[in-house]
């Protein structure tokens, strides 16, 4: 395991209690406000000490709170990115980022200087001030400040959270880089969106306590946490590879759920993706859909049923080793018969695409 985190503490009016392990990748923790995940992660960096904990990151006790350990955060060699970039506004870019690499051990694996700066194309800014920068710049530049440390782990809490939708999509290509570089992430959030996109695996906190914690897919197929993660926001995640391009221009991606078909190519033959279905842009029917203009129509079973309160339900329909959740109304439950065991197609109305985990799946 990457990160194991033990930790309980009660502040009076709110007590957190939680447990989980992290294997490599982007670890999301995830949960409504107040549910206890910046106290998690400050935690980890050892900037708060609760009561009881423990916390070993790649083998290195960092907390131990009955063994008497407690590294002090300059020591425990975890980059964090906060919400707002702390960055010093007196100080230009190039010397908020080489303030970072002080505290990186020498021999420390990890990117240099001209590695960072080119990886979040921030390049042409290392002479100005804080000040003279966008939100988005402010965000690169806090997390070049992050990796110039050689962190083992990076925390980043809610780095997104401050910036606007296409200041946000100009950012997550980066996390996803370094995802895909190896780099271990604990990604505080409580963006639905970003998590699916993100994470490998997903802590899932509810008022200081984990309700759930596994492997991404697994956390986002279980209709009984749909409510929490994002309600009619709720949705699984397929990886899928890219295959033929068919004469009619429709490219196709493979899944173990059966070919998903886009109009525009995610990338070369072979590259892996991740799919994002809205539970709610799913349909269900009985029949196999004839003349729909729909391309996408996957088989499968349905395995679970949980209704919601409000007149609605989640169904989750196995196919093959992936699920899909569905999200429609508890008169058409009735309506379609369905039940446990009962085999049924799902028309796909849309399907975001991003870049996977290369080690995942
Ligand atoms: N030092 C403290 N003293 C008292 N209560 C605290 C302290 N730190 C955190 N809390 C309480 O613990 C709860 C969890 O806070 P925390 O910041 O961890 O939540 P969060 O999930 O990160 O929320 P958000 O998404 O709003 O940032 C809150 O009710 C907060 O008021």
């Amino acid at each position: 395991m990457m990160l194991e985190v033990s930790l309980s503490h009660d502040f009076g009016s709110f007590a957190v209690d939680v447990a989980f392990a992290a294997p490599a990748g982007v670890t999301a923790l995830f949960g409504a406000s107040g549910a206890g995940k910046t106290t998690v992660i400050n935690a980890v960096a050892g900037l708060f000490r609760p009561t009881r904990g423990r916390v070993v990151a790649q083998g290195e006790v960092l907390l131990d709170t009955e063994r008497g350990v407690n590294l002090p955060a300059r020591r425990r060699r975890v980059g964090y990115v906060f919400q707002e970039p702390r960055l010093f506004p007196h100080l230009s870019v190039r010397s908020n980022l080489l303030y970072g690499a002080r505290f990186a051990l020498k021999a420390a694996p990890g990117p240099g200087f001209d590695q960072v700066i080119e990886m979040l194309g921030i390049g042409a800014l290392l002479e100005r001030l804080p000040g003279a920068l966008s939100g988005g710049e402010k965000a690169r530049v806090s997390i070049g400040r992050a990796l110039l440390s050689k962190p083992r782990l990076l925390l980043m809490d809610e780095p997104l959270a401050a910036l606007d939708a296409a200041r946000r999509e100009e950012i997550l290509p980066f996390i996803e880089r370094l995802r895909d570089a190896g780099l271990p992430v604990l990604y505080v959030s409580h963006a639905i969106g970003e998590v699916a996109r993100l994470a490998s695996t997903v802590v899932l906190l509810d008022a200081g306590r984990v309700l759930a914690a596994g492997p991404a897919a697994e956390v986002f197929s279980d209709p009984a946490l749909a409510p929490h993660l994002g309600g009619a926001e709720a949705g699984t995640v397929l990886v899928a590879t890219v295959g033929e391009t068919a004469p009619d221009g429709l490219v196709r991606l493979d899944t173990d759920a059966g070919p998903v078909w886009v109009a525009e190519s995610p990338g070369a033959p072979g590259t892996r993706l991740r799919l994002r279905l809205h539970a709610s842009d799913v349909i269900l029917s009985r029949a196999r859909p004839e003349g729909l203009s729909a391309l996408n129509i996957l088989p499968g079973i349905v395995e679970r049923i949980e209704p919601e309160p409000g007149g609605r339900a989640f169904v989750r329909l196995r196919m093959g080793r992936e699920a899909v959740l569905a999200r429609l109304t508890q008169r058409s439950v009735t309506a379609l018969g369905l039940a446990p065991g009962v085999a049924c197609h799902a028309i796909l109305k849309t399907v975001a695409v991003s870049r996977d985990d290369l080690g995942a799946g």
